[in-house]
């Protein structure tokens, strides 16, 4: 069995990045990953400007006097004429600042004294002025091929003024749940049935980073249902993926299912929850398809996904950044029975004391998705580790994971 280090890297270093990209309005790119850098053919911002409301001169004539008529106007989008002489230019904020002006005074650093602008401060140049590309410069490289865009780069892209934008196409993950104890909700609870949960965890996860969803629903619990399902969604999807079946018993199709269609991989992962895990490739005309089969427990399922299949789908969809970190807390529980796997407790950030600690929820059982709804991440605990209230533990956010 591999450990979660060495499986995490088994599965990253098998990923064939895509290539295939489509140009987009730089407003629909929100979580589209670039494949292209983005270089600036302007400075921003593109000239000297005003910082305030008030009124450029030119220092010089401030160390020599402090009041000064207005000799001009100038608002945001306008342009000014060359200050003349011991004057000030009444000037608004964003307004590029006129040659031969140095400095601006906010104007609640004036008065005005019959008719002219008398300066209350002493002279300062370079006061209150934005400089010519001090943000970005012509010809800078302002984001990498393989970032994903975020609000914030939407808005620094459209302020060099490009308006589409060139990123991989979003991948295609076909999903089905395999188990015939599952009913579908809004049926009628039935003797011996459980509510499929997965299939909806699973169609709030992939959307959520970006990827396109074919949900193929249920699976009757058959080899040769599973082999059908599993061939139709290689055929249609870049990425095939279940919950359940996965485990050691005769009712578990998925891996022969896999195994008569291309080849498993991968399987078992010492970590709690999750350990079942299995991927593989399932081969079909086009090529082959990576599968990656999570566990059928809710919680498995959720946090396999989470810490493999995410990272695994990101580094597939072109990201370069696809490292989270951890959050170094104290823990407010003990920990003292070891266990040969990695756990990924399902844990809460408390302040206690202005200290913050981590808290975890009192049943860690796999099957019990409220730990993750209550939960805002995992607490990690290593392989043949006890800890005790007040040791430090390592946090991973499950906002870290989006
Ligand atoms: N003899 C052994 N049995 C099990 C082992 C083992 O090593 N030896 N491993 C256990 C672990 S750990 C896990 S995790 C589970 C995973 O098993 P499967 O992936 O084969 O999952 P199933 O057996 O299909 O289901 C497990 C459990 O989860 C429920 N489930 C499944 N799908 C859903 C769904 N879509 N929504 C809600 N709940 C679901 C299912 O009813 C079972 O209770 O195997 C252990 N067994
Ligand atoms: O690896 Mo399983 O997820 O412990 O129940």
């Amino acid at each position: 069995m591999k450990t979660f280090d060495e499986a995490l890297y088994a599965l990253l270093s098998d990923v064939q990045v895509t290539t295939e990209s489509e140009t987009i309005n730089v407003g629909e790119g929100l979580q589209r990953i670039l494949a292209e850098d983005i270089v600036s053919s302007v400075n921003v911002p593109p000239h000297d400007n005003s910082q305030m409301d008030g009124y450029a001169l030119h220092s010089f004539d401030l160390e020599h006097g402090n009041l000064f008529p207005v000799s001009q106007r100038i608002a945001a989008g306008e342009v000014g004429a060359e200050l003349q002489h011991g004057t000030v230019a009444r000037i608004f904020t964003g307004a590029p600042i006129p040659s031969g002006a140095n400095m601006v005074v906010m104007q609640e650093d004036t008065e005005e004294v019959d008719g002219q602008i008398q300066i209350n401060i002493k002279a300062q140049p370079g006061a209150n002025v934005r400089k010519k590309g001090e943000d970005i410069q012509q010809g800078q490289v302002i984001l990498q091929a393989g970032t994903r865009l975020r609000p914030q780069e939407l808005g620094l892209i459209s302020s060099i003024g490009i308006g589409e934008i060139k990123v991989f196409k979003p991948l295609k993950v076909a999903t089905f749940t395999t188990g015939d104890e599952l009913l579908e909700p809004g049926s009628e609870p039935q003797e011996g049935k459980i509510y499929n949960a997965n299939r909806y965890t699973l169609q709030g996860l992939i959307p959520q980073l970006g990827f396109e969803l074919i949900d193929l629903g249920h699976v009757a619990d058959t080899l040769e249902g599973t082999i059908e399902a599993m061939k139709k969604a290689a055929d249609i999807a870049d990425v095939v993926m279940t919950t359940g079946g996965v485990s050691v018993g005769e009712e578990d199709h998925i891996k022969p299912a896999l195994e008569s269609l291309g080849e498993l991989n991968m399987w078992k992962v010492k970590m709690k929850p999750g350990k079942p895990i299995a991927y593989g490739k399932i081969g079909v005309d086009k090529g082959q398809v990576p599968f990656i089969g999570l566990p059928g427990n809710p919680v498995s399922a959720f946090a396999t996904f989470k810490l493999f299949a995410r990272p695994y789908l990101m580094k597939m969809q072109g990201a370069e950044q696809i490292k989270t970190n951890p959050i170094w807390l104290q823990a407010d529980f003990d920990w003292p029975k070891a266990n040969f796997r990695r756990d990924f407790l399902r844990a809460r950030m408390t302040n206690k004391r202005q200290q913050t600690v981590a808290e975890i929820y009192p049943h860690q059982g796999s099957g019990v998705l409220m730990s993750t709804s209550w939960a805002e991440g995992f607490v990690v605990i290593p392989e043949d580790s006890t800890i005790k209230k007040g040791d430090t533990v390592a946090f991973y956010p499950f906002s870290a994971f989006v």
